[in-house]
């Protein structure tokens, strides 16, 4: 297993670093490798709707209405309270954050991907899941997802890896860091939201988040020639409180399963996606969804997101919101530190185990 050698095309020069972007750019593919190929995969869902004549669209929350003072922020609270109930997902409109910001910080991100791959895979450190590349061999028979990736620890900020965020260029740097105090801020005002919904004290749910966990993951999608035949991100849940996805460059590629088939998310311009993650299933009791999604590539266009990953500080207790909770309503989930959280995702996740349900208690 140890030295399994990467698909022919890969630059076995550059620390074994992998990047699909470069594998393409090489020779032209006559096929696509193996390694990236996972036969029945399920397809998208072509349901429609008969009344309507299109697939049901994931719901949209506006954020202003929602922090205004008049009647209408309870019917938005209500449309917010109902998307994370059915669908665990949700585009944010009027969200805050500058759009001068975010087209940015898209040219800083178009500019990374096109550096020359020597240069990238500085930002690599062999064994390490963090900095750039697609992802890691580490079995003969592993698929890869069709993207590469800069991902990075962002908070606390000692855990921050010296040869990433402090190398990128300080025009790159400032914008990321920017867009990482901006977007944190964002999550709290909707986190605190949701928490006086599930009935916490005023200010506990931001509390818990505040200074909490926080991963960056950027990624570059390269077209495809055969897209039916990869994923760019395999089918998952995000092991998060919530993730905010930034679609950098307008091009559609993310799907959620809902009542057993797959759905497009179509990205309103300027809108944020806001995904609930299992530690907001957990809280809320099994109420809210953490929703399963994936991501899939075309073939004419790059894609390029940006995911958040937003969680609670190392010291907080994750499990069901005691006041959710009764005799009639027994909790559903263990009560564990996020410490013991964090540790036991990741080796689920290494071994293709659910999490959740690992936390689920049995009656
Ligand atoms: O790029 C996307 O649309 C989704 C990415 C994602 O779900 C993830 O990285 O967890
Ligand atoms: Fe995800």
């Amino acid at each position: 297993m140890a030295n399994y050698k990467p698909a022919a095309g890969f630059d076995e020069s550059s620390h074994s670093v992998l990047s699909v972007q470069h594998l393409i750019a090489k020779e032209p593919l006559s096929s696509i490798p193996q390694q990236f190929v996972r036969p029945n995969q399920e397809p998208p869902s072509t349901f429609s709707n008969t009344e309507t004549g299109s697939l049901p669209t994931t719901p949209t929350i506006d954020l202003e209405q929602l922090l205004s003072d008049e009647a209408s922020a309870d019917i938005e609270l209500e449309k917010l309270h109902s998307a994370c109930k059915e669908w665990g997902l949700f585009q944010l409109v009027n969200h805050g954050v500058s759009i001068s910001l975010l087209e940015k910080l898209k040219h800083e991100i178009e500019d990374f991907f096109q550096l020359p791959l020597e240069e990238k895979v500085k930002y690599r450190k062999p064994g390490d899941l963090e900095g750039y590349g697609c992802d890691q061999v580490i079995s003969k028979d592993q698929k890869l997802d069709w993207g590469d990736r800069l991902y990075m620890t962002t908070n606390p900020l000692h855990s921050r890896k010296s040869h990433i965020i402090p190398e990128l260029t300080s025009s790159f740097r400032s914008t990321l860091e920017l867009y990482i105090v901006e977007l944190q801020k964002l999550a709290v005002k909707v986190l605190d939201i949701l928490g006086r919904r599930l009935k916490m004290e005023m200010g506990e749910m931001g509390e818990l988040f505040e200074d909490g966990k926080q991963s960056v993951k950027i990624t570059y999608y390269p077209p495809c020639t055969q897209p039916e035949l990869v994923m760019g991100v395999v089918a998952h849940t995000d092991g998060t409180g919530i993730t905010i996805l930034n679609q950098v460059n307008g091009v559609n590629g993310l799907e959620l399963k809902k009542d057993g088939i797959w759905i497009p998310v179509n990205v309103l311009s300027n809108a944020l996606i806001v995904n609930l993650g299992d530690i907001l299933e957990i809280m809320s009791n099994g109420m809210y969804k953490s929703v399963e999604h994936r991501a899939i590539v075309n073939s004419e266009k790059e894609r390029i997101s940006i995911a958040m990953f937003i969680s609670p500080h190392l010291d907080a207790k994750i499990g069901p919101v005691t006041k959710l909770t009764n005799h009639q309503n027994r909790p559903i989930f263990k009560t564990i530190g996020m410490e013991k959280y964090v540790k036991n995702f990741i080796s689920y996740n290494h071994e293709g185990r659910s999490h959740l349900e690992y936390m689920r208690l049995c009656d």
